[in-house]
This record gives C-alpha cells, sequence and structure tokens, in this order.
C-alpha cells in the first residue's frame, strides 16, 4: 500500500488534533451504466443507528482487516453489508480524512459488475443517486467524491442539498 498522501480535509470539530496514523478504509462507488458505457446513478447508504455519524449518507465500504488488500475488504465489507458480491473493483481515488474519532484514508474503487439482491444488514438505507445528491446530510468524507464525480460529469452547481433552509451548496 503507498504512503503518499494524495488530499486531505479536517472534518468539523477535528480542527487542531496532533498527526495520527490514518486507518485505512476500502469505499465502493457502485454506479449504473448505460449500454453506451455512460455512467449514471451511484449508491449511497446511510450510515447504521450506533455508529459515529449514524443516519449520514456515504458510499458503503469498510475499515481494512489485517493482511487485507482494498479489494479484499472491499469485497468483504459489501458481503456482509449490503448482501452482494462484487465483480472488478476499480481504484480510483483517495483522501485523507481527519475526524474528532480518527484519521482515515479512504480508497475510493469504482465498481459496475455486482450480483445479488441488495440487503441492508446493517438497517441501513440506500439510494440510488444523481448529481445533485438529494439525499441528506451526507458524511463530510463523501463530499469530496462527489466533487470528483462533477468534475468527470461536467456537472455545473450543487453536488448536494444541505439540511438547513438555505440555499443549495456548491461543494
Ligand atoms: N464506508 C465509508 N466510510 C467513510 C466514507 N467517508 C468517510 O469519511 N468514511 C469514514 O471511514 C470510516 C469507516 O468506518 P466504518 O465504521 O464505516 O467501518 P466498519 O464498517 O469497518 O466499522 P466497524 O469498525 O464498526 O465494523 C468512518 O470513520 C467513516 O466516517 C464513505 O464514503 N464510506
Amino acid at each position: 500500500m503507498d504512503t503518499k498522501t494524495t488530499a486531505s480535509l479536517v472534518a468539523p470539530g477535528a480542527e487542531g488534533l496532533p498527526e495520527r496514523a490514518p486507518v485505512h478504509v476500502a469505499v465502493g462507488v457502485l454506479i449504473e451504466r448505460d449500454a453506451d458505457g455512460h455512467e449514471g446513478r451511484f449508491l449511497l447508504t446511510s450510515r447504521p443507528e450506533g455508529k459515529v455519524y449514524a443516519g449520514y449518507w456515504e458510499f458503503p465500504g469498510g475499515k481494512l482487516e489485517a493482511g487485507e488488500s482494498v479489494e479484499q475488504a472491499l469485497r468483504r465489507e459489501l458481503h456482509e453489508e449490503i448482501g452482494i458480491d462484487i465483480g472488478a473493483a476499480h481504484a480510483w481515488r483517495e483522501i485523507e480524512v481527519d475526524y474528532p474519532h480518527a484519521r482515515v484514508r479512504l480508497h475510493f474503487c469504482k465498481v459496475f459488475d455486482w450480483t445479488g439482491e441488495f440487503q441492508m444488514r446493517e438497517a441501513q438505507t440506500m439510494a440510488w443517486q444523481e448529481l445533485p445528491v438529494e439525499v441528506m446530510p451526507v458524511l463530510p468524507g463523501t463530499i469530496p467524491v462527489l466533487q470528483w464525480l462533477a468534475e468527470e460529469r461536467a456537472h455545473a452547481g450543487a453536488t448536494h442539498l444541505q439540511p438547513s433552509a438555505g440555499p443549495p451548496q456548491a461543494g
């Protein structure tokens, strides 16, 4: 696993914390494609009760266990959490996020093929979304991914809606 840092962000409440070794997390960006290969809707899931940021929307995934590769962890997590078996996982982007509870290095992989029925095995909720994302709130570490998707898709304007009464935010 490489150690270079591609990008990083600090979540609210984690400002000024000392440097911490990151926990590695494998995250799947499941994307529907049409017959021409154009990328369409993507899957978000809500974080289950009892976890930090419960109720926030994210891309499904979880922490690497000892000795696992990103792809192995992703395959295991998506099977355990949402009941599907994925085909190829295409390494896409990485980012480190400082949260009050931990520093995480998120390894995002695009996934276009899977088998099995979606089952929310941790009582999460799932939602196929387009830009701008309408479920809310989204996890801080999810927002950069929406920006990357917006760049790829030449999507202008807000990437997601905010829970407040204010206007939609870009980014
Ligand atoms: N799955 C996932 N985690 C994310 C995303 N963005 C992001 O910052 N994270 C962070 O990465 C970490 C993943 O931990 P997790 O609690 O989901 O992992 P896990 O399923 O292995 O948890 P467990 O230790 O309770 O079994 C959390 O700190 C979460 O806030 C994302 O898009 N998907």
